[in-house]
C-alpha cells in the first residue's frame, strides 16, 4: 500500500508545493489554518486538479500532468471523511453506508452495511436518521461510509473539529481501534498536534503551501529541523543562539550560555526548549542551571504555565522570555517560595535549529 503525492498548485496569493510517501502507517498532515493541508487532500480526491505534478495509489496513477491523466473522483477508490460528517439527513444509518457501495449484488450490499455498523458499533440503530444520533455516532457512521467502498485510501479532514473536548477523547480512541485493521493508506488532516501524536506514525508539516518536516512523528517532535515546524509542533521557547563551541551556545535572548548533547552546527540560528521540559535544579553545578524570576502565571484546572524572566532580563526589567508548564501541584507548593527561582535544561532536552 502505498500512496505517492508529488503536486504543485498555484493560486492568488498561495502556493501549494508538496512531495511525500505515504504506506499503511497513518500519516498526518499537520498545519495551522490556511496552510494547504485541505487543498492537498482536496488535489488527491480529484476535487481540485493541481497544476503540475502526479498522484500515484498503489501502481495506479491518479494525475498526472505530463501524461495528461486525471482520473475523476469515482475512480480513484478513495474514502473521504470531511470536517462536518455531511451525512444526507433523509436517509437512515444503514442508506448512508449504502450509498457509495458500487456494483455489488443486494446480499454483498448487505452484508458490507452490517459489518461496517458492528465495526462503528451502532448495531440497533441502522434506523435512524442522522438527526436522532449524537455528533459523536453521526462522525462514526460518516467514517463506515467512507470505508464501505473499500477505498485504498482514507482521506480525513479534520474530522473532530465538531465535537467537543470529552467526546472527541472518546472518538479518537474509536476512531484509532476502527482503523487498525484497515490495510489502506490513511492521511489524517489535522491542526491539532494532541491529536497527530495521539493517532499517527508518520507526520509531515506543512506551512505556506510547503512542506517544513516530515518523517516518524517522534523524530519530528523531538528535532525539528526548522522553527516554524519547531512551532507547529508545540514549542514555546524560542531564543536567537549563537554558535560557541561544538557542544556550547549562547543563547542571546535569554543571556545564558548552554551546553547541548548533540553536535552544534556553526549555523545555527535558534535554540528551542519545551515549556514542560524545564525542571528545577537540584545541583547549581550541572550543566544549564540559571536563576529566574516569575512573571505572571496562568492556570488551568490541572496545569499551569509559568511566565518567567532570566537574570539579565530581570536586571533590565524586559518581558519574560521563557513558558514552564507544571503541573498545578507542583505549581501550589513553588509558588511562594522567595525568589530567584533556580532553573535547569537538560542538554538532551535543546533543540538545535
Ligand atoms: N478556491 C480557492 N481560490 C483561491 N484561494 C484558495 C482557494 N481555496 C483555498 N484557497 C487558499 O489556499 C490556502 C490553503 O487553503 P486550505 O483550505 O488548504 O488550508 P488548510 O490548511 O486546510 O486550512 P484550515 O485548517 O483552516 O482548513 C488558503 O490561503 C486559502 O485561502
Amino acid at each position: 500500500m502505498e500512496l505517492l503525492v508529488d503536486i504543485r498548485k498555484k493560486l492568488l496569493g498561495f502556493e501549494l508545493d508538496v512531495s511525500f510517501e505515504a504506506s499503511k502507517n497513518i500519516l498526518g498532515l499537520l498545519g495551522a489554518s490556511g496552510s494547504g493541508k485541505s487543498m492537498t487532500l482536496r488535489c488527491i480526491a480529484g476535487i481540485d486538479t493541481p497544476d503540475q505534478g502526479r498522484i500515484v495509489l498503489n501502481g495506479r496513477t491518479l494525475f498526472d500532468s505530463k501524461k495528461g491523466i486525471n482520473l475523476p473522483c469515482r475512480k480513484r477508490k478513495l474514502g473521504y471523511l470531511f470536517q462536518n460528517y455531511a451525512l444526507f439527513p433523509n436517509m437512515t444509518v444503514e442508506e448512508n453506508i449504502g450509498f457509495g457501495i458500487g456494483d455489488k449484488n443486494r446480499e454483498d450490499r448487505l452484508a458490507i452495511i452490517s459489518e461496517k455498523v458492528k465495526l462503528i458499533q451502532l448495531e440497533g440503530l441502522e434506523k435512524r436518521y442522522p438527526n436522532q444520533l449524537s455528533g459523536g455516532q453521526q462522525q462514526r457512521v460518516a467514517l463506515a461510509r467512507a470505508l464501505a467502498v473499500e477505498p485504498e485510501a482514507l482521506l480525513l479532514d479534520e474530522p473532530f473539529s465538531a465535537l467537543d473536548d470529552y467526546l472527541r477523547g472518546q472518538v479518537v480512541n474509536q476512531l484509532t481501534d476502527n482503523l487498525a485493521d484497515y490495510q489502506g493508506v490513511t492521511l489524517f488532516v489535522t491542526h491539532n498536534m494532541d491529536e497527530v501524536y495521539r493517532i499517527c506514525d508518520q507526520l509531515v508539516v506543512l506551512s505556506m503551501g510547503k512542506i517544513e518536516a516530515k518523517g516518524g512523528k517522534e523524530e519530528v517532535f523531538k528535532c525539528p529541523p526548522s522553527l516554524v515546524a519547531a512551532q507547529l509542533t508545540g514549542c514555546k521557547n524560542f531564543s536567537q543562539a549563537k554558535y560557541i563551541s561544538p557542544f556550547e551556545l549562547d543563547a542571546l535572548e535569554w543571556g545564558i550560555r548552554l551546553k547541548t548533547k548533540g553536535t552544534i552546527p556553526k549555523q545555527i540560528k535558534h535554540v528551542g526548549v519545551h515549556a514542560h521540559m524545564l525542571e528545577i535544579a537540584r545541583d547549581e553545578k550541572e550543566d544549564n542551571v540559571f536563576r529566574c524570576w516569575l512573571k505572571f502565571a496562568s492556570e488551568t484546572p490541572s496545569r499551569t504555565i509559568v511566565y518567567l524572566v532570566t537574570e539579565r532580563d530581570h536586571q533590565k526589567q524586559n518581558h519574560g522570555t521563557l513558558q514552564w508548564e507544571i503541573a498545578k501541584q507542583t505549581w501550589l507548593e513553588l509558588k511562594d517560595k522567595p525568589q530567584p527561582w533556580t532553573l535547569r535544561i537538560n542538554p538532551v532536552d535543546l533543540i538545535i535549529v
